[in-house]
């Protein structure tokens, strides 16, 4: 398992190993113990979620603030999509910057988010499920959102606006520039 630190300090791409044979394949999706060391700090998810979307569904962008706050560790059961965590750490270098990472069945790669990042995703293959891990419970009333298309922030979701499908919430998200640091 081969974990990369990205632009975005403590985010990290994370390729796990692959074990190919007449079978198929096997591999371990998850590993605390290298996470840990890795992050230099311990997680301990206790919420499992997956989400099944069609073909230009954008997801995002979300956070939870305050002791419901979540690191996320993200993977895809099938399809592909391309996730974005932007970081909306207060007095961060990187404040307002964001990554964007395909992940797919076929690549099996993973991205973990600590707190502090606004995240979502958009679907690029037909559907798509989406796996994720979290180590704090939904709050619906920590929630914070931002609008995945904010001028701002810029983000190329590599699909097409007019192919873009965001639920109510997410169409009514506020800009970035009302958006409180976290
Ligand atoms: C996120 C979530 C939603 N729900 C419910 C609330 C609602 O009725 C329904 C759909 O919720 P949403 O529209 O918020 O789902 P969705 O837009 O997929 O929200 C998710 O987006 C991605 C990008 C994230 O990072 C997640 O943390 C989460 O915010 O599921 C839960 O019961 N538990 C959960 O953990």
């Amino acid at each position: 398992m081969n974990f990369t630190q990205t632009d975005l300090k403590g985010c990290f791409i994370i390729q796990p190993k692959i074990f190919e044979d007449n079978r198929g394949y096997f591999f371990e999706s998850f590993k605390g113990n290298l996470l840990s060391e890795a992050l230099g700090y311990k997680i301990n998810f206790i919420q499992d979620n997956e989400s099944s979307s069609k073909y230009g569904v954008v997801r995002g962008l979300h956070i939870q603030r305050g002791e419901f706050s979540q690191s996320k560790l993200v993977r895809v059961l099938s399809g592909k999509i391309l996730d974005v965590a932007v970081d909306v750490r207060k007095d961060s270098p990187t404040y307002g910057k964001h990554i964007s990472v395909e992940l797919s069945s076929e690549n099996k790669t993973q991205l973990f988010i600590p707190k502090g990042f606004l995240h979502g995703f958009s679907v690029l293959s037909e559907t798509a499920v989406v796996f994720y891990k979290c180590d704090a419970n939904y709050d619906p009333a920590s929630e914070d959102s931002c609008h995945p298309l904010d001028e701002e922030l810029n983000i190329d979701w590599k699909v097409p606006v007019e192919k873009m499908t965001l639920s109510d919430k997410d169409q009514n998200a506020k800009r970035f520039s009302e958006f409180n640091p976290y």
